[in-house]
């Protein structure tokens, strides 16, 4: 034996004992997170799922890192702990945007872990009824890209559903190319039309003169790749996988912060965090300055607004309503005051849940 394997078999036998003391120590922690769900159970609780829980034990992970493993992988690793955890006492239905294989599938599985039985659906719609008849416990919709902006469907059906936003995701979005050849023979890309909107630039500068098609999701697009050499995809690393498509070019989106916000809705009311979003549903009385003085408490008590958008109202012509997230809790004592007065001042207000920060 080489003096250099003699160093591997040592240092293997290192990592060895580490991992049956990391072991040792999982299965402590995962007999605790029963003892703590049979607490719940007897205290007659609907859910065990407790996402303010989580996102302290994920801050608390990563304020303790020192490296070298980065931020996100920590913050997987503890998440992935979580979901197990609880998947053995109450495994979670979680439905989201399908079909798998898309950011929407990777988003939900970023936030709850691989421990959850997923439903793919085919509509924004389809995930809010399901979560309303209970058929899953969450759900997981997009509703904003940071290049590409609003997605008005997920809005729209916060005005006539009665669930919560209990959480929000961030998944920074890598767009690829994809196929079953090379470029040279492809007469087309398709992909969902904002991946093929986030990727406009890439697309003239490498792929001038082919048509760009949009598909139903990104997922679609590699299923149509997968069938048609002449087809090329852009989708992500997850829908390359499913559809065993070669990876042409990878990170094309012309912005590397590309990121897509999700949120989870379902029937929970979280507890607050100390870093949370309070999200609200307001319209202001039909009279001159009504914007300003629907929003001037939260400027006078310094309350940050971190969001808004507009959409019509669906009941009038040309009467709107506003879709606006600010920083808090609706039981930080600030918050609760200054959303009493804009309850006042509002012609119509809807609190759509206060939920913990998005976390890594
Ligand atoms: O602290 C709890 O309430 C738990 O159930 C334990 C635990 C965990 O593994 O840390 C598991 C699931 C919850 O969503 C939050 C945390």
């Amino acid at each position: 034996m080489t003096k250099e394997e003699r160093r591997l078999r040592e240092l293997r036998g290192k990592i060895d004992a580490l991992d049956e003391k990391i072991q040792a120590l999982l299965s402590r922690r995962a007999r605790i997170a029963q003892e703590v769900a049979h607490s719940k159970a007897r205290n007659g609780d609907k859910y065990f799922y407790r996402p303010e829980r989580e996102a302290e034990v994920l801050r608390r992970a990563l304020e303790r890192n020192r490296g070298p493993l980065p931020d996100e992988s920590v913050a997987r690793v503890f998440r992935e702990i979580m979901s197990a955890c609880l998947a053995l006492e109450s495994p979670l239905k979680i439905a989201f945007l399908g079909p798998a294989g898309t950011f929407t599938q990777e988003a939900a599985l970023k936030h709850f872990g691989q421990a959850v039985e997923t439903l793919p659906l085919g509509a924004i719609d389809e995930v809010f009824r399901e979560v309303e008849s209970g058929n899953a416990h969450f759900g997981v919709v997009p509703v904003e890209n940071s290049t590409e902006g609003v997605v008005n469907h997920t809005l729209d059906m916060f005005l006539a559903s009665s669930l919560k936003i209990c959480g929000e995701v961030a998944l920074r979005v890598h767009h690829h190319l994809l196929g079953t050849g090379a470029t040279s023979a492809a007469r087309r890309v398709v992909s969902h039309q904002q991946s093929l909107a986030q990727c406009r630039e890439w697309l003239d500068a490498h792929l001038p003169g082919i048509d760009r098609v949009s598909v139903a999701s990104n997922a679609e697009a590699a299923r149509l790749a997968a069938a048609d050499s002449g087809t090329l995809a852009i989708a992500g690393d997850s829908a390359a996988g499913l559809y065993g498509l070669t990876i042409l070019a990878t990170n094309i989106e012309d912005r590397p912060d590309n990121t897509t916000r999700f949120l989870v809705i379902g029937d929970l009311d979280t507890q607050p965090t100390g870093a949370d979003k309070t999200s609200l549903l307001l319209s202001g009385k039909n009279r001159p300055g009504a914007l300003h003085r629907l929003l001037a408490p939260l400027a006078r008590h310094g309350i940050n607004m971190t969001r808004i958008e507009s959409r019509p109202s669906r009941r009038s012509i040309w009467e709107y309503v506003f879709f606006i997230d600010i920083e808090g809790h609706v039981r930080d004592r600030k918050v609760a005051g200054v959303l009493k007065r804009l309850e006042g001042e509002a012609a119509f207000y809807k609190c759509l849940g206060s939920y913990p920060k998005a976390v890594a």
